[in-house]
């Protein structure tokens, strides 16, 4: 099978994440985009984060219902920071039988490059890049260096078109935060898990 992985923090997961696998789902002729919320993002070690548990929680609730879309546990239970590199190792090591595709916006893929061993990352899992609607189609060519011509052309070959969404999972904390609506922002039972649980009262969750 096709598998697109979707890591990101999704603290919370909205309507941008989900349009963004599906597009990728689509063009790419995924059989399963399987979403990996982060334990914590290498990116994001000193943000003060919601339990990943609620976070995978929010997660399976969002997705309830798409028969090709999944959550994973395996960052949330291997716990520490979560490494792409390791995560597509341990999925290579158990599910050998599939081809794997890495799902990021263009805003990833251009810091790419700081990622750990980004070179072996490519090697388990091509990234799927997501070109947000009014933007310039990202180029990979930053990358060339690193990652060689050949795999620098497919990225860039591979590119996914989506609308742009103008949603961050930073915007929703803070309109939580206000007292704001996010209704139509995420999906209504995120909506209603994040009231139940009272997240995101205070502007630092
Ligand atoms: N509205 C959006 N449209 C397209 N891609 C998005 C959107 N929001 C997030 N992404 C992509 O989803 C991936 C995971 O994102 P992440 O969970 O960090 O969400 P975020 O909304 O950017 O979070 P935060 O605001 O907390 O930084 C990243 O590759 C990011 O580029
Ligand atoms: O492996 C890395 O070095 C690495 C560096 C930055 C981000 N990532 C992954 O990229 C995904 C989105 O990260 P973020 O910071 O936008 O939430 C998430 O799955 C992270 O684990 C991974």
């Amino acid at each position: 099978m096709r598998i697109g992985i979707y890591g990101g923090s999704f603290n919370p997961i909205h309507f941008g994440h989900l349009l963004l696998a599906e597009v990728c789902r689509e063009q790419a002729k995924l059989d399963e985009v399987w979403f990996m919320p982060a334990a914590m993002s290498p990116h994001k070690q000193n943000v003060a984060m919601t339990s990943g548990r609620e976070r995978l929680e929010m997660v399976e609730l969002a997705i309830s219902g798409h028969p090709q879309f999944r959550a994973s546990r395996l960052e949330i239970d291997r716990g520490g920071v979560s490494y792409t590199v390791e995560t597509l190792q341990a999925l290579r090591e158990t599910n050998s039988e599939h081809e794997f595709f890495l799902l990021m916006g263009a805003d990833s893929l251009r810091d790419f490059g700081t990622w750990r061993e980004p070179q072996t990352i490519c090697q388990v899992a091509l990234p799927l890049v997501v070109a947000r609607g009014g933007e310039p189609a990202p180029s990979a060519q930053h990358l060339v260096e690193i990652l060689g011509e050949k795999i620098t052309a497919a990225i860039e070959a591979s590119i996914v078109p989506m609308p742009l969404i103008e949603l961050s999972s930073r915007e929703l904390r803070e309109r939580i935060a206000r007292g704001e609506s996010i209704r139509y922002r995420v999906p209504r039972a995120v909506e209603q898990y994040i009231r139940e649980h009272q997240l995101y009262l205070s502007p630092r969750t």
